[in-house]
């Protein structure tokens, strides 16, 4: 373990889609460093059985509601719920999303609104109903939200994911200053690659989609990303240890999107032999063109 165990001991941290993937992995890495901690979802059997299966390991230290970010008023219902059974939050993690890989120009109204509204107004209306308890009570808070690397360079056939993510970019880099002096901090994670059942389900769910963004080869460190690395960077930006830290996104991805075709990424597969043959070559070519140099 990188952190003490009681390093977010006293702390109540609400991660929304906290029942699978990442949100769950979050959930466990809190608990597993003594925070309390409620996961959010539609689906109230995977959120039981998260909590369940955190709570054999860590005590009785994850809670569940099965809300549906997408609606302000259950939004509202459930914090105002948090607040009164269990007190007030330290932080909240906007990590609930909603994604498919699809031609952008067959998507319909509905299908366009699944995606963003997921990721942006749910964001919206979560960071909105904890910070407002935050400020009235004159408490302190940190925000973040799990972004991906597309805010910077946006991707095809991800189109509403992409524009939605942006989005909650600007809003952490927003509220960062409008609530800096309530001592609110608002930060973000990009993560690349860490494969999860539903999200492989949704942006690999066949062997003609499998491209860069879903292949370990592509990642200049040659593999995934691990639960614990993510869980360590957002246990950071959660703890009173980055008080200073805020409107920051970070990117945690290995160097992927870096690596982009435009760059000369593809060159990390050669060979000092194959290095001294591309050397001889240009050297050919310039040596040629030096013998007939004028000045
Ligand atoms: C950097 C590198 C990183 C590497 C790669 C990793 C990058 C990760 C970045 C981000 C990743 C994620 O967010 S991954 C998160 C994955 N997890 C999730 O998506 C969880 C939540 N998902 C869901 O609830 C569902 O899958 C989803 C379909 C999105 C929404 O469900 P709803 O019940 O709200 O909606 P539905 O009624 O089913 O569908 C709404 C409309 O969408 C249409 N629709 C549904 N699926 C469709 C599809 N595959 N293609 C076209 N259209 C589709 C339907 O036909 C409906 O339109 P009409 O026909 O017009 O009615
Ligand atoms: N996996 C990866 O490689 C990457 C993931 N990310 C981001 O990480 C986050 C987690 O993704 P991942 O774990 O892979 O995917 P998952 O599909 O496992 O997680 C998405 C979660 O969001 C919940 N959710 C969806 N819609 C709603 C809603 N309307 N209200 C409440 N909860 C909702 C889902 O639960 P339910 O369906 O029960 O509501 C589910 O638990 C996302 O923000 C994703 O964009 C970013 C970069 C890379």
């Amino acid at each position: 373990m990188l952190y003490d165990k009681n390093c977010l001991a006293g702390k109540r941290i609400l991660i929304t889609g906290g029942g699978t993937g990442i949100g769950k992995g979050l959930a466990h890495h809190m608990a597993s460093h003594g925070a309390e901690v409620v996961i959010w979802g539609r689906r109230t059997q995977v959120l039981e059985e998260a909590a369940k299966e955190i709570n054999a390991e860590c005590g009785e230290k994850v809670f569940f509601q099965a809300v549906d970010i997408r609606n302000a008023e259950s939004v509202e219902a459930a914090m105002a719920d948090i607040w009164e059974k269990h007190g007030a939050l330290t932080g909240v993690v906007n990590n609930a999303a909603a994604n498919f890989i699809a031609p952008t120009k067959d998507l319909s109204p509905r299908g366009y609104e699944a995606i963003s509204s997921t990721v942006m107004d749910g964001a919206f209306f979560t960071t909105q109903a904890a910070g407002r308890r935050w400020i009235e009570q004159g408490l302190k808070g940190s925000v973040v939200s799990t972004l991906v690397t597309w805010i910077w360079t946006g991707s095809p056939y991800v189109v509403p994911s992409s524009m939605a993510k942006a989005a909650v970019h600007a809003m952490t880099m927003s509220l960062a200053v409008e609530w800096a002096r309530y001592g609110i901090r608002l930060n973000a994670v990009a993560p690349g690659p860490f494969p999860t059942d539903y999200a492989w389900e949704m942006l690999n769910p066949t062997e003609d989609s499998s491209v860069g963004a879903t292949q370990a080869d592509q990642v200049p460190m040659g593999r995934f990303g691990e639960m614990s690395e993510l869980g360590n960077l957002v246990l950071l930006l959660l703890s009173d240890g980055a008080d200073y830290i805020t409107g920051e996104t970070i990117c945690i991805d290995g160097g992927h999107h870096l690596a982009a075709p435009s760059t000369f990424a593809g060159l990390n597969s050669m060979t000092d032999a194959q290095w001294a043959q591309a050397k001889t070559a240009a050297k050919a070519a310039s040596d040629k063109a030096k013998a007939q140099r004028s000045v």
